[in-house]
């Protein structure tokens, strides 16, 4: 337990790698909102891994599941680790975002949290369910999320419905644009010229990045949201001015 904690004390306040950000954008007010994409960090990561361990499981893309009982000693732990991973994302976007607001000045006046690839009890239809939004978050009537497009994209703030639709998601809705390339081949298919370009005609300026994380490689916001749109609202479309991300090269000593 002690590694663990020395762990999360040493990485609380990182960012990471891959496309985990800090953006500041306004909304169509005028007021600032400052983004920010990360999770767990190596504390939810090394958890995982050790109890999927635990349970003969096989870290990997296509592989069974591991299967394990919740009311079982194993399975508590690894639900207490799991909400404990959980509460520590939240603790570390709150650092992120106070120290952000230190540097830019004025005071918060709304937040939004929101959670994905994390797994929630939920009841629906009568029946208690585990429900795991892995890509997805949630989406209750009146509840908010934070979603993204990309670096040089629009992102939302929405609001989850009622309708049909919605409660076939379980409640759920995107939790970003999503790819249209992958790494590799995005940085086959793209130039930093272009990916500038694109930057500069909407007034974004760019710390770190690379090519992987271009606009190019995804897809439009606003194509995804109508896609899904029996399940949300839009309340605030907020604009990007400046994004902040590990750039090339750049090494991240806490697996995420
Ligand atoms: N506002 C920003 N959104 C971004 C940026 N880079 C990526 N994205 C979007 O976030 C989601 C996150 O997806 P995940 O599956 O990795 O959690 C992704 O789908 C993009 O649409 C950015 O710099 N700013
Ligand atoms: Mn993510």
């Amino acid at each position: 337990m002690e590694a663990y904690r020395q762990k999360a004390v040493g990485q609380l306040g990182t960012v990471g790698s891959g496309n985990h950000y800090v953006d500041l954008m306004r909304d169509e007010a005028g007021f600032v909102w400052i983004g920010v994409h990360f999770g767990s960090r190596g504390l939810g990561h090394t958890s995982a891994t050790r109890y999927l361990k635990a349970a003969g499981g096989k870290d990997g893309m296509n592989v069974p599941p591991a299967i394990v009982d919740e009311d079982s000693e194993l399975g508590r732990r690894y639900i207490a680790a799991m909400q404990l991973a959980g509460r520590y994302s939240y603790a570390g976007r709150e650092w992120v975002v106070d120290r952000v607001r230190q540097i830019i000045g004025g005071k918060v006046t709304e937040s939004v949290h929101n959670h994905h690839n994390y797994a929630w009890r939920e009841t629906h239809d009568g029946k208690d369910l585990w429900v795991v939004r892995k890509g997805a978050t949630p989406a209750f009537p009146g509840q908010r999320g934070f979603v993204g497009g990309s670096m040089g994209d629009d992102a939302v703030i929405l609001e989850g419905v009622d309708s049909p639709e919605a409660k076939a998601s379980l409640y759920s809705t995107v939790h970003g644009a999503g790819r249209l390339f992958g790494r590799n081949e995005a940085k086959r298919r793209f130039t930093r010229e272009e990916m500038d370009r694109w930057l500069n005609e909407r007034g974004v300026t760019l710390v770190g990045a690379d090519l992987d994380e271009s606009p190019m490689a995804y897809r439009r916001l606003p194509e995804v949201l109508a896609r899904h749109a029996g399940t949300l609202k839009v309340l605030h479309t907020l604009r990007p001015f400046a994004v902040a991300m590990a750039g090339e090269g750049e090494f991240d000593p806490f697996k995420d």
